[in-house]
């Protein structure tokens, strides 16, 4: 039997979980990390996932890629390979990108961009165009033969963008991207990413400590309990898009923020 169709007028989601769980080590010395869980992210849909430390974001993020298996439950992610990439069966529907960056030291700048576009073997000649097209972007242009190690945290997230956004991904999985900067350049990062999300509209789960970095990037923003990690809360930033980062003076953020810190507070604090 096939998965029930969606109501009229409702696509089919890009990502579905259903009642997922996952244990990690063997009895007796199990934990549980996450679920049961259900989550469903709409085509084009930026969902920011918040929750206590350790409440198993990280978790639910690797399944998703694929990095890690389930214990029970699906998790299921719909593609809608276009004939072209058909034929180069490319088997890249979710790209990651990291806290710690996750580029190649050993790579240039452009080499890392283009990096997901070899492994899908565009040729090389459109491959660089791509890759200089994304450099351009992000402001990188004139970086494009340095090696990471010259770059400063922020270029070096940039990169990262980058590279994951050149293979134009079906869903962008993002762990605490923007962790490891400072106040300010994160803030910057949040408003270029949330400029070019709302040009691509690429499906993007997004896991962040900071409220203000999910309610100004995310169409929705989901509260995880504490471990095993549940959905407790949803709430749609109430910003139409597209939408500025002048959003963080409005006094409907301040009450949102300070809503979800409530719910957080209370998941976070020792039983
Ligand atoms: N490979 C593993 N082996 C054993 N336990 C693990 C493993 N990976 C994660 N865990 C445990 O699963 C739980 C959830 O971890 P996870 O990294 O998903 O949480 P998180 O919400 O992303 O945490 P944080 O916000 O601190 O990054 C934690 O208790 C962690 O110790």
């Amino acid at each position: 039997m096939g998965e029930p169709a969606p109501a009229p007028g409702e696509p089919y989601p890009k990502l579905k979980a259903h009642d997922l769980t996952r244990v990690f080590g063997r009895t007796p010395h199990t934990v549980d990390a996450l679920g049961p869980l259900d989550l469903s992210v709409a085509p084009g849909e930026f969902v920011c996932l918040v929750g206590p430390s350790g409440c198993g974001k990280s978790t639910l993020l690797r399944i998703a890629a694929g990095l890690l298996r389930p214990s029970t439950g699906t998790l299921e992610i719909r593609t809608s390979l276009r004939p072209d990439m058909r034929l180069r069966r490319v088997a890249r529907p979710a790209a990651m990108i990291f806290q710690d960056y996750g580029i190649y030291d050993w790579k240039t700048v452009r080499a890392n961009v283009r990096f997901g576009l070899d492994i899908q073997r565009v040729p090389r000649r459109s491959a660089n165009a791509r890759a200089d097209e994304w450099l351009a972007r992000m402001g990188l242009s004139d970086f494009a033969h340095a090696y990471p190690a010259t770059l400063s945290g922020g270029m070096r997230q940039r990169v990262a963008i980058a590279r994951a956004l050149a293979v134009e991904p079906e869903l962008l999985l993002m762990d605490e991207p923007f962790a490891a900067l400072d106040a300010q350049l994160r803030t910057i990062l949040q408003d270029e990413l949330l400029d070019l999300t709302q040009t691509t509209r690429t499906t993007t789960l997004f896991i962040t400590h900071s409220l203000e970095e999910a309610i100004v990037l995310g169409d929705r923003v989901l509260v995880m309990s504490a471990r095993p990690g549940r959905i407790i809360a949803e709430h749609h930033p109430p910003f139409p898009r597209p939408r500025t980062g002048d959003i963080r003076a409005t006094p409907a953020f301040t009450s949102l923020k300070s809503e979800l810190w409530d719910l957080l507070r209370k998941e976070a604090a020792p039983a």
